[in-house]
Protein backbone atom coordinates (compact mmCIF):
# COMPACT_ATOMS: atom_id res chain seq x y z
CA UNK A 1 0.00 0.00 0.00
CA UNK A 2 1.44 3.42 -1.25
CA UNK A 3 -0.81 5.80 0.70
CA UNK A 4 1.38 8.29 2.35
CA UNK A 5 0.09 10.18 5.25
CA UNK A 6 -0.39 14.32 5.35
CA UNK A 7 1.99 16.66 5.91
CA UNK A 8 3.22 17.61 9.70
CA UNK A 9 0.42 18.20 11.97
CA UNK A 10 -0.59 21.29 13.67
CA UNK A 11 1.83 21.82 17.09
CA UNK A 12 0.14 21.38 20.00
CA UNK A 13 -1.47 18.37 22.20
CA UNK A 14 -5.34 18.09 21.48
CA UNK A 15 -6.18 14.91 23.14
CA UNK A 16 -4.14 13.92 25.88
CA UNK A 17 -4.24 10.47 27.42
CA UNK A 18 -2.82 10.39 30.87
CA UNK A 19 -2.32 7.54 33.57
CA UNK A 20 -5.45 5.70 32.44
CA UNK A 21 -6.13 2.81 34.21
CA UNK A 22 -9.42 1.22 33.18
CA UNK A 23 -11.14 -1.96 34.58
CA UNK A 24 -13.74 -4.38 33.75
CA UNK A 25 -16.54 -6.11 36.60
CA UNK A 26 -15.62 -9.24 37.38
CA UNK A 27 -18.38 -12.01 35.71
CA UNK A 28 -18.51 -13.64 38.85
CA UNK A 29 -19.01 -11.97 42.14
CA UNK A 30 -16.12 -13.06 43.96
CA UNK A 31 -13.90 -12.32 41.20
CA UNK A 32 -11.37 -9.37 40.85
CA UNK A 33 -12.13 -7.27 38.04
CA UNK A 34 -10.18 -7.40 35.34
CA UNK A 35 -7.56 -4.61 34.31
CA UNK A 36 -7.23 -3.45 30.50
CA UNK A 37 -5.58 -0.66 30.74
CA UNK A 38 -2.43 -0.05 33.29
CA UNK A 39 -1.87 3.58 33.13
CA UNK A 40 -1.68 4.29 29.69
CA UNK A 41 -0.35 7.95 28.16
CA UNK A 42 -0.55 8.84 24.50
CA UNK A 43 -1.17 12.22 22.98
CA UNK A 44 -2.53 13.55 19.55
CA UNK A 45 -1.57 16.35 17.81
CA UNK A 46 -4.76 18.41 15.45
CA UNK A 47 -4.63 17.06 12.51
CA UNK A 48 -2.12 14.24 13.12
CA UNK A 49 -3.14 10.45 12.87
CA UNK A 50 -1.29 7.82 15.72
CA UNK A 51 -1.54 4.53 14.99
CA UNK A 52 -2.17 2.07 17.54
CA UNK A 53 -1.09 -1.45 17.15
CA UNK A 54 -1.28 -4.78 19.17
CA UNK A 55 -1.92 -7.74 19.45
CA UNK A 56 -5.46 -9.26 19.62
CA UNK A 57 -6.27 -8.43 23.67
CA UNK A 58 -3.23 -6.14 23.75
CA UNK A 59 -6.11 -3.32 24.38
CA UNK A 60 -6.67 -1.18 21.69
CA UNK A 61 -10.01 -1.13 21.55
CA UNK A 62 -10.59 -0.82 25.18
CA UNK A 63 -8.36 2.70 24.88
CA UNK A 64 -10.21 3.93 21.75
CA UNK A 65 -13.83 3.43 23.86
CA UNK A 66 -12.26 5.33 26.76
CA UNK A 67 -11.46 8.30 24.51
CA UNK A 68 -15.12 7.58 23.23
CA UNK A 69 -16.33 7.79 26.66
CA UNK A 70 -17.41 3.87 26.63
CA UNK A 71 -15.26 2.54 28.80
CA UNK A 72 -15.31 3.06 32.60
CA UNK A 73 -11.81 5.24 33.93
CA UNK A 74 -11.18 3.82 37.25
CA UNK A 75 -7.90 6.02 37.08
CA UNK A 76 -5.60 9.05 35.53
CA UNK A 77 -7.70 11.18 33.09
CA UNK A 78 -8.29 12.18 29.63
CA UNK A 79 -8.38 15.69 28.51
CA UNK A 80 -9.29 17.10 25.24
CA UNK A 81 -8.24 20.57 24.01
CA UNK A 82 -7.31 21.13 27.72
CA UNK A 83 -10.46 20.22 29.16
CA UNK A 84 -11.06 16.74 31.33
CA UNK A 85 -13.46 14.48 29.28
CA UNK A 86 -13.20 11.48 31.25
CA UNK A 87 -15.47 11.68 33.89
CA UNK A 88 -18.61 13.29 31.51
CA UNK A 89 -22.27 13.05 32.18
CA UNK A 90 -23.80 11.69 29.41
CA UNK A 91 -25.40 14.64 28.59
CA UNK A 92 -22.20 16.65 28.31
CA UNK A 93 -20.58 13.39 26.13
CA UNK A 94 -23.53 14.02 23.61
CA UNK A 95 -22.20 17.99 23.17
CA UNK A 96 -19.03 16.63 22.52
CA UNK A 97 -20.31 14.11 20.14
CA UNK A 98 -20.01 16.34 17.21
CA UNK A 99 -16.05 17.11 18.19
CA UNK A 100 -14.83 13.26 18.26
CA UNK A 101 -16.32 10.61 16.32
CA UNK A 102 -15.70 7.03 15.52
CA UNK A 103 -15.41 4.91 12.23
CA UNK A 104 -16.21 0.59 13.47
CA UNK A 105 -14.63 -2.18 11.69
CA UNK A 106 -17.69 -3.80 10.45
CA UNK A 107 -19.54 -1.78 8.16
CA UNK A 108 -22.30 -4.56 8.05
CA UNK A 109 -23.18 -4.21 11.17
CA UNK A 110 -22.29 -0.35 11.91
CA UNK A 111 -25.02 1.06 9.89
CA UNK A 112 -28.92 0.88 10.59
CA UNK A 113 -30.20 -1.34 8.27
CA UNK A 114 -33.84 -0.18 7.92
CA UNK A 115 -32.40 3.06 7.25
CA UNK A 116 -31.34 5.08 3.78
CA UNK A 117 -28.11 6.14 3.43
CA UNK A 118 -29.52 9.59 3.26
CA UNK A 119 -31.65 9.27 6.67
CA UNK A 120 -28.31 7.78 8.33
CA UNK A 121 -26.64 10.96 7.24
CA UNK A 122 -29.19 13.33 7.96
CA UNK A 123 -30.15 12.19 11.39
CA UNK A 124 -26.91 13.37 13.80
CA UNK A 125 -27.86 16.79 11.50
CA UNK A 126 -31.48 17.62 12.32
CA UNK A 127 -31.00 16.35 16.00
CA UNK A 128 -28.11 18.75 16.29
CA UNK A 129 -30.38 21.49 15.12
CA UNK A 130 -29.80 21.24 11.70
CA UNK A 131 -33.12 22.77 9.04
CA UNK A 132 -34.00 19.85 7.04
CA UNK A 133 -32.67 21.79 3.86
CA UNK A 134 -29.52 22.12 4.68
CA UNK A 135 -29.00 19.16 6.17
CA UNK A 136 -29.76 17.76 2.84
CA UNK A 137 -27.46 19.69 0.75
CA UNK A 138 -24.19 18.54 3.76
CA UNK A 139 -25.63 15.38 2.89
CA UNK A 140 -24.95 15.79 -1.01
CA UNK A 141 -21.39 17.51 -0.27
CA UNK A 142 -20.58 14.29 2.25
CA UNK A 143 -21.36 11.62 -0.62
CA UNK A 144 -19.14 13.71 -2.81
CA UNK A 145 -16.30 13.98 -0.39
CA UNK A 146 -16.43 9.76 0.12
CA UNK A 147 -17.29 9.12 -3.80
CA UNK A 148 -20.33 7.71 -3.79
CA UNK A 149 -23.06 8.82 -6.64
CA UNK A 150 -25.88 11.30 -4.85
CA UNK A 151 -28.30 8.68 -5.34
CA UNK A 152 -26.78 6.64 -2.24
CA UNK A 153 -28.81 8.86 -0.41
CA UNK A 154 -32.16 6.88 -1.45
CA UNK A 155 -30.51 3.16 -1.36
CA UNK A 156 -30.45 1.12 1.52
CA UNK A 157 -26.97 -0.19 3.46
CA UNK A 158 -27.88 -3.83 1.98
CA UNK A 159 -27.27 -2.55 -1.62
CA UNK A 160 -24.04 -1.46 -0.94
CA UNK A 161 -20.50 -3.53 -1.20
CA UNK A 162 -18.16 -3.79 2.15
CA UNK A 163 -15.83 -0.57 0.84
CA UNK A 164 -18.93 1.25 -0.01
CA UNK A 165 -20.75 0.79 3.66
CA UNK A 166 -17.37 1.81 5.23
CA UNK A 167 -17.34 5.09 3.09
CA UNK A 168 -21.72 5.54 4.18
CA UNK A 169 -19.64 4.85 7.77
CA UNK A 170 -17.23 7.48 7.28
CA UNK A 171 -19.55 10.01 5.82
CA UNK A 172 -21.43 9.48 9.05
CA UNK A 173 -18.45 10.10 10.74
CA UNK A 174 -17.96 13.32 8.71
CA UNK A 175 -21.54 14.82 9.47
CA UNK A 176 -20.70 17.34 12.35
CA UNK A 177 -17.03 18.36 11.29
CA UNK A 178 -15.21 16.55 14.08
CA UNK A 179 -11.77 17.43 15.23
CA UNK A 180 -10.70 13.89 16.11
CA UNK A 181 -11.83 10.29 14.61
CA UNK A 182 -11.29 6.69 16.52
CA UNK A 183 -10.55 4.65 13.67
CA UNK A 184 -11.22 0.98 14.97
CA UNK A 185 -9.41 -1.30 12.53
CA UNK A 186 -11.98 0.21 9.75
CA UNK A 187 -10.32 -1.54 6.94
CA UNK A 188 -10.11 -5.15 8.23
CA UNK A 189 -13.08 -6.28 7.19
CA UNK A 190 -12.26 -5.15 3.68
CA UNK A 191 -10.13 -6.91 0.93
CA UNK A 192 -6.88 -6.01 -0.34
CA UNK A 193 -7.77 -3.14 -3.10
CA UNK A 194 -10.70 -1.81 -1.19
CA UNK A 195 -8.50 -1.47 2.01
CA UNK A 196 -6.33 0.87 -0.20
CA UNK A 197 -8.74 2.88 -1.61
CA UNK A 198 -10.61 3.52 1.82
CA UNK A 199 -7.25 4.41 2.94
CA UNK A 200 -6.66 7.04 0.64
CA UNK A 201 -9.76 8.53 1.56
CA UNK A 202 -8.57 8.69 4.88
CA UNK A 203 -5.59 10.52 4.01
CA UNK A 204 -7.48 13.04 1.19
CA UNK A 205 -10.10 13.97 4.16
CA UNK A 206 -7.28 14.41 6.87
CA UNK A 207 -5.48 16.78 4.20
CA UNK A 208 -8.80 18.59 3.11
CA UNK A 209 -10.18 19.21 7.17
CA UNK A 210 -7.34 18.55 9.53
CA UNK A 211 -9.16 15.91 11.59
CA UNK A 212 -6.83 13.81 13.80
CA UNK A 213 -7.08 10.07 13.70
CA UNK A 214 -6.52 7.57 16.34
CA UNK A 215 -6.26 4.50 14.04
CA UNK A 216 -6.58 0.92 15.99
CA UNK A 217 -5.35 -1.72 13.81
CA UNK A 218 -3.25 -5.10 14.62
CA UNK A 219 -2.21 -4.59 10.53
CA UNK A 220 1.46 -2.52 10.27
CA UNK A 221 1.35 -2.14 6.52
CA UNK A 222 -2.15 -0.08 7.43
CA UNK A 223 -0.61 1.67 9.87
CA UNK A 224 2.57 2.54 7.94
CA UNK A 225 1.10 3.91 5.36
CA UNK A 226 -1.52 6.15 7.61
CA UNK A 227 0.15 7.03 10.40
CA UNK A 228 2.48 10.01 11.73
CA UNK A 229 3.23 8.61 14.80
CA UNK A 230 2.85 5.10 16.40
CA UNK A 231 2.18 3.55 19.92
CA UNK A 232 2.67 0.03 20.09
CA UNK A 233 0.02 -1.71 23.24
CA UNK A 234 1.37 -5.01 24.81
CA UNK A 235 -0.72 -6.56 27.65
CA UNK A 236 -2.40 -2.91 28.60
CA UNK A 237 0.60 -1.42 27.92
CA UNK A 238 2.07 0.90 25.55
CA UNK A 239 5.48 -0.49 25.15
CA UNK A 240 6.63 1.95 22.48
CA UNK A 241 5.91 5.36 21.05
CA UNK A 242 7.80 6.98 18.19
CA UNK A 243 7.54 8.34 14.62
CA UNK A 244 5.73 5.98 12.23
CA UNK A 245 8.82 5.48 10.14
CA UNK A 246 11.30 4.87 12.58
CA UNK A 247 9.19 2.02 14.93
CA UNK A 248 8.43 -0.31 11.98
CA UNK A 249 11.64 0.21 10.09
CA UNK A 250 13.90 0.13 13.24
CA UNK A 251 11.74 -0.90 16.63
CA UNK A 252 13.73 -0.75 19.79
CA UNK A 253 11.36 -3.01 22.30
CA UNK A 254 11.31 -6.38 21.49
CA UNK A 255 7.81 -7.06 21.83
CA UNK A 256 7.40 -4.73 18.44
CA UNK A 257 10.47 -6.48 16.76
CA UNK A 258 8.30 -9.90 17.39
CA UNK A 259 5.40 -8.29 16.16
CA UNK A 260 7.08 -6.96 13.08
CA UNK A 261 8.45 -10.06 12.12
CA UNK A 262 4.99 -12.12 12.66
CA UNK A 263 3.57 -9.18 9.73
CA UNK A 264 3.00 -11.21 6.91
CA UNK A 265 4.87 -10.09 3.67
CA UNK A 266 4.29 -11.48 0.37
CA UNK A 267 7.66 -11.46 -1.22
CA UNK A 268 9.45 -15.39 -0.45
CA UNK A 269 12.94 -13.63 -0.25
CA UNK A 270 11.84 -11.37 2.60
CA UNK A 271 9.83 -14.11 3.97
CA UNK A 272 13.05 -15.99 4.25
CA UNK A 273 15.08 -12.99 5.69
CA UNK A 274 12.33 -12.99 8.29
CA UNK A 275 12.52 -16.35 9.04
CA UNK A 276 16.60 -15.96 10.03
CA UNK A 277 15.81 -12.61 11.95
CA UNK A 278 13.12 -14.42 14.28
CA UNK A 279 16.01 -17.11 14.90
CA UNK A 280 18.20 -14.48 15.51
CA UNK A 281 15.79 -12.75 17.89
CA UNK A 282 15.22 -16.25 20.00
CA UNK A 283 19.25 -16.80 20.19
CA UNK A 284 19.57 -13.67 22.10
CA UNK A 285 16.94 -14.70 23.90
CA UNK A 286 13.91 -11.89 22.87
CA UNK A 287 11.47 -14.01 22.59
N1 LIG B 1 -16.47 -5.62 28.15
C1 LIG B 1 -15.45 -6.35 28.59
N2 LIG B 1 -15.53 -7.05 29.75
C2 LIG B 1 -14.48 -7.76 30.22
N3 LIG B 1 -13.27 -7.86 29.60
C3 LIG B 1 -13.15 -7.18 28.44
C4 LIG B 1 -14.21 -6.40 27.87
N4 LIG B 1 -13.77 -5.86 26.71
C5 LIG B 1 -12.49 -6.27 26.55
N5 LIG B 1 -12.12 -7.06 27.59
C6 LIG B 1 -10.79 -7.67 27.77
O1 LIG B 1 -9.83 -6.62 27.79
C7 LIG B 1 -8.65 -7.01 27.10
C8 LIG B 1 -8.35 -6.02 26.00
O2 LIG B 1 -9.37 -6.14 25.02
P1 LIG B 1 -9.43 -5.17 23.74
O3 LIG B 1 -10.64 -5.52 22.96
O4 LIG B 1 -9.27 -3.78 24.20
O5 LIG B 1 -8.10 -5.63 22.96
P2 LIG B 1 -7.67 -5.37 21.46
O6 LIG B 1 -6.21 -5.12 21.47
O7 LIG B 1 -8.52 -4.32 20.86
O8 LIG B 1 -7.98 -6.78 20.77
P3 LIG B 1 -8.51 -7.11 19.29
O9 LIG B 1 -7.40 -6.67 18.36
O10 LIG B 1 -8.70 -8.59 19.31
O11 LIG B 1 -9.77 -6.33 19.08
C9 LIG B 1 -8.89 -8.43 26.59
O12 LIG B 1 -8.32 -9.34 27.51
C10 LIG B 1 -10.41 -8.55 26.60
O13 LIG B 1 -10.82 -9.89 26.81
Amino acid sequence: MSTTPTPAPTPGTMLDVDGVVVEYAAKSRRGQPFRALHGVSLDIRPGETVGLVGESGSGKTTLGRAVLGLAPVAEGEIRYAGRVISRLSARERRALSAEIQVVFQDPYTSLNPAMTVGDILTEPLLVSGTSRAAAEERVRGLLGQVRLPADAAHRLPREFSGGQRQRVAIARALCRDPRLIVCDEPVSALDLSTQARVLELFVEIQERTGVAYLFITHDLSVVRCVSHRVAVMCGGRIVETGEATAVTSAPRDPYTRRLMLAAPVPDPARQRERREQRRNLKSVGAE
